[in-house]
């Protein structure tokens, strides 16, 4: 499977070396605005490709995405220290309409996995841009907000992250929902897991799990500028899961219809997600306090996709 990058900084690049680790692609371009980074980040990756498999990595420009499964979107900016990731949108939006095109002229039946902030209205835009079915423009939405939920469960616990079975769903931002509700130790609900193994779910541990995912980029933009290690592999995996035809049930983000009431909107629910894209959705049963909470963070995207010109 051809995968092509657009857009090498921190986020792409990291997301190429995570793909050349799981050895699932065997074609690899890197491009950016700055070709010599593009071409740097391709030579760097290239050298860890004798310790992982065969992946064929080079710099290149958009024609050389002809012939992609998957492009991954990561250009534009990111956020400085403070800032949120709706801040970014105007900017963003703006890289997305001058690289949309691009794509669409050479690889328009590639998938499309964006991963630039706002992600769920970057989603949207991009979307409306290429003309592609929702299921064929994906988000990385909130599968690094899931990874971080089930990192932090697992370390209250003791056990494996890849044993909590949980989601975040909503927007990959400040609204987002913690469906506690739906975890699952192995296949026993979290509460009662919990209190076997003396390890309690007090408010107070589940504040501070809550602040971990909510408030984690903040934190590590603060540390060291940006964040790179746990999307870049969260895009590997989704990448994963297309090239192999996983049908893996993964939060990402793509347009729904209709979110509880809110219409057309870009937001992270469980989602199949296989060689076509999303091919489904699993609705998870929530308490009535997730359910409003979602049905917020809908309205907050909405409000934010409504707000970019056509
Ligand atoms: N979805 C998620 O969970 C996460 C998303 N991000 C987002 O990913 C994006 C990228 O972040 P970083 O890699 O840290 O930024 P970066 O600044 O390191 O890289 C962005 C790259 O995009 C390139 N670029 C800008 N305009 C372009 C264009 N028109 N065509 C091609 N390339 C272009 C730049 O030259 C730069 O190399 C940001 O929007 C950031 O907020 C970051 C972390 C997590
Ligand atoms: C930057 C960002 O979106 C994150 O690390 O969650």
């Amino acid at each position: 499977m051809k995968v092509a990058i657009v857009g090498s900084g921190m986020v792409g690049s990291t997301a190429g070396f995570a793909l050349v680790m799981r050895n699932v692609v065997s074609d690899l371009v890197l491009i950016d605005l700055n070709h010599a980074r593009a071409r740097a980040e391709a030579e760097d990756i290239a050298h860890a490709v004798p310790f992982a498999g065969s992946t064929v990595v080079r710099a290149g420009d958009y024609a050389d995405i002809a012939g992609a499964a998957v492009v991954i979107l990561a250009c534009g900016v990111s956020q400085r220290p403070g800032e949120t990731r709706p801040e970014l949108l105007g900017r963003n939006a703006e890289v997305f309409r001058a690289v949309i095109g691009q794509v669409m002229a050479v690889a328009p039946d590639a998938i499309l996995l964006v991963a630039s902030n706002p992600v769920d209205t970057i989603t949207q835009v991009s979307t409306r841009l290429s003309g592609l079915p929702p299921g064929r423009v994906i988000g990385s939405g909130t599968i690094l907000d899931t990874a971080r939920f089930r990192w932090l469960i697992g370390r209250h616990l003791g056990i494996a992250p890849g044993s909590v079975h949980g989601y975040v769903l909503g927007e990959h931002g400040d609204s987002e929902v913690l469906a506690w509700s739906n975890v699952r130790a192995g296949s026993v609900p979290l509460t009662a897991f919990a209190a076997q193994i003396g390890a309690p779910l007090t408010q107070d541990v589940r504040d501070r799990i809550d602040l971990g995912v909510r408030r984690a980029a903040y934190t590590i933009i603060e540390g060291k500028g940006a964040t790179w290690y746990g999307i870049g592999a969260g895009l590997a995996r989704i990448v994963q899961a297309i090239g192999r035809d996983e049908q893996a049930v993964l939060s990402v983000s793509i347009v729904e219809p209709d979110a509880l009431g809110v219409p057309d909107v870009a937001l992270s629910l469980p989602r199949l997600v296989g060689a076509q894209g999303v091919t489904a959705t699993l609705w998870p049963d929530l308490d009535a306090g997730e359910t409003e909470a979602l049905r917020h963070s809908a309205e907050v995207l909405k409000a934010m996709a409504d707000s970019v010109p056509l």
